[in-house]
């Protein structure tokens, strides 16, 4: 298999991502990082921009032994030295010089005729060989230059020593099939191009840095240039793991090698995440944090009878862990069994469809449903509220004036089926309540959260109550809407005691996973 070499420039273009600043130690983290992935090559950095550029890619130079070490220069011959002063430690020393191609750079930004332009490339590939067993120069702006003058100018650096030729599309204007094609007509029409290596190099401006990347392969690309995550300059670079992850899985379109450990993509990618600051989109793919979450019911029926119904990336290839099915608004009966079986809960039909409508009222109101609404809905349900006897609130009444101590009076049915009346007082009309029917239980009850909201709108709106206590260890929530809010926080209050017992009567069996 033709194989494709991985050079990856997370720490130079992928440091050019507004608002990214590596320091030394973070970029050599993510240099051995990327050792262990097993790039082919790591663009550490620019090292005539600054000392701490420089420090980094000498560092890394003398660190990193698996891969190739290379850092950037412009075609001047104080870049080239200074590169060599940082690189003269690595094992196969690599140096990559760039000169722009294209007639709105040459013109505007280098103001330079064509000529100059090739005879300055030439000086520069001529200088850097005196030092570089490897010398990679790159047409800057490749794609938009005019295909005479790039087939001229490169076959004159190769003449004066380039090993690799580097094709950009800098700024991403090119199609999949014209960058292609342009890889073609280089590859049959310049001389000498069979002693080289060809790389490409796409920005994703109109998001197709990927595909044009591996179009580029397809039409005679030896190499692909990188970064993790996909970031770099403006709209970023062509992201590794599309890259990587893609010829391996159509590898009966590609067939081609690049030496990738494709297990260390997740923890490559979480790492340049942590690092960068750079927070990766959820739906960005093979990475993102929902790449592999399937959220619907029909697709979770299909991937837990099948995973390859919908799943054509295993996540254990990236060295992803096991990813829960989620559940939400959309999941059906089958992802809901699952969760509850591998929770302990071997539940009946009848009391899992109880406890499905139960989850689906839920999933309406709530964007995302806890383990703990899962173990509270499932214990409730586990045992059907009739065979554990419960408190239940007959009538409550509060007496609140602006000149008296609040006092709650409260009737309760027990569990034991006794009528109780009780009463206490407190610093408000609530804390009357709560102290008045706790009461009820044996020990503190140690109130953790409290909070009333309006169901609906106007006057007649419903007030709902949510009261989570701490009971005896065990945290439950309980919730009431009614009219009256004291009323809905009695009941409330009730309701979270009462989800206490039928936790304690009822314990889960040992979770199954
Ligand atoms: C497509 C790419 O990603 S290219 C890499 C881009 N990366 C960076 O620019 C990051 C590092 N850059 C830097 O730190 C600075 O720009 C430096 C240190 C390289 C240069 O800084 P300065 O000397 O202040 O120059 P400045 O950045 O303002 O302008 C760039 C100069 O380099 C020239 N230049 C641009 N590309 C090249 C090149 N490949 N070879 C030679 N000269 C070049 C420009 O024409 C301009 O020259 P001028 O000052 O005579 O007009
Ligand atoms: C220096 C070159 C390769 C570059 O980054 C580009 O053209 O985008």
């Amino acid at each position: 298999m033709r194989k494709i070499d991985i050079f990856d420039t997370t720490l130079r273009d992928g440091e050019q991502s507004a608002g990214i600043n590596l320091n030394t130690a973070e970029k050599i983290e993510i240099a051995k990082q990327l050792e262990r992935l097993g790039v082919s090559i790591i663009e550490a950095g620019f090292p005539a921009s600054s000392p701490g550029d420089f420090d980094a890619v000498n560092r890394i130079a003398g660190t990193v032994k698996n891969s190739i070490v290379t850092g950037l220069a412009r075609c001047v011959q104080k870049d080239i030295d200074t590169t060599w002063e940082a690189l003269k430690v690595a094992e196969q020393p690599h140096i990559h010089v760039f000169l722009a191609t294209s007639p709105i750079h040459m013109e505007y930004k280098l103001k330079k005729t064509p000529d100059q332009v090739l005879e300055q490339a030439v000086e520069a590939v001529k200088y850097a060989k005196k030092f570089f067993g490897l010398v990679q120069w790159s047409a800057e702006d490749a794609f938009r230059s005019d295909r005479e003058f790039l087939v001229r100018i490169i076959e004159k650096v190769i003449a004066a020593g380039a090993t690799t030729i580097n094709v950009p599309d800098t700024v991403g204007y090119a199609s999949p099939q014209e960058y292609g094609e342009l890889f073609k007509y280089l590859r049959e029409n310049v001389r000498g191009a069979d002693n080289v290596k060809f790389s490409a190099h796409c920005h994703d401006d109109l998001g197709m840095a990927t595909i044009n990347s591996i179009s580029a392969i397809q039409n005679g690309a030896d190499q692909v240039e990188c970064t993790i995550n996909g970031i770099g300059e403006r709209a970023g670079n062509a992201a590794l793991e599309e890259i990587g992850v893609a010829l391996h899985i159509r590898n009966d379109i590609y067939q081609v090698e690049t030496g990738l450990n494709l297990k260390e993509i997740k923890r490559t990618s979480q790492l340049v995440s942590r690092l960068t600051g750079v927070v990766i989109q959820p739906n960005k793919a093979v990475v993102g944090k929902n790449a592999f979450a399937h959220e619907s019911g029909i697709h979770q029926d299909g991937v837990l009878k099948n995973p390859e119904t919908y799943e054509i990336i295993s996540p254990a290839l990236i060295g992803e862990g096991e990813v829960p099915l989620v559940l939400g608004k959309h999941s059906g009966r089958a992802a809901f069994r699952d969760r509850a079986f591998k929770m302990g809960y071997d539940l009946s039909d009848e009391k899992l469809n109880k406890a499905f409508q139960e989850f689906k009222k839920l999933a309406d109101r709530k964007k995302e449903i806890t383990e703990e609404d899962l173990v509270t809905l499932l214990t409730e349900t586990q045992v059907s509220v009739e065979d554990i006897p419960l408190f239940e609130l007959k009538s409550v009444q509060v007496s609140y004036g602006t000149e008296n101590i609040p006092t709650a009076t409260a009737s309760v049915v027990t569990p034991d089926g006794e009528l109780k009346t009780l009463a206490s007082t407190g610093n408000g009309s609530v804390e009357a309540i709560f102290n008045t029917l706790e009461q009820l239980v044996d020990g503190p009850v140690s109130i953790q959260d409290y909070r009333v909201k309006s169901v609906g709108k106007g006057r007649d709106a419903l007030g709902e109550a949510v009261v989570n206590i701490l009971y005896n260890g065990l945290t439950t929530t309980g919730r009431d809407a009614s009219q009256d809010v004291l009323e809905a926080t009695a009941e409330a209050y009730l309701n979270a005691i009462n989800r206490h017992l039928i936790r304690q009567s009822i314990q889960p069996k040992q979770p199954i996973l």
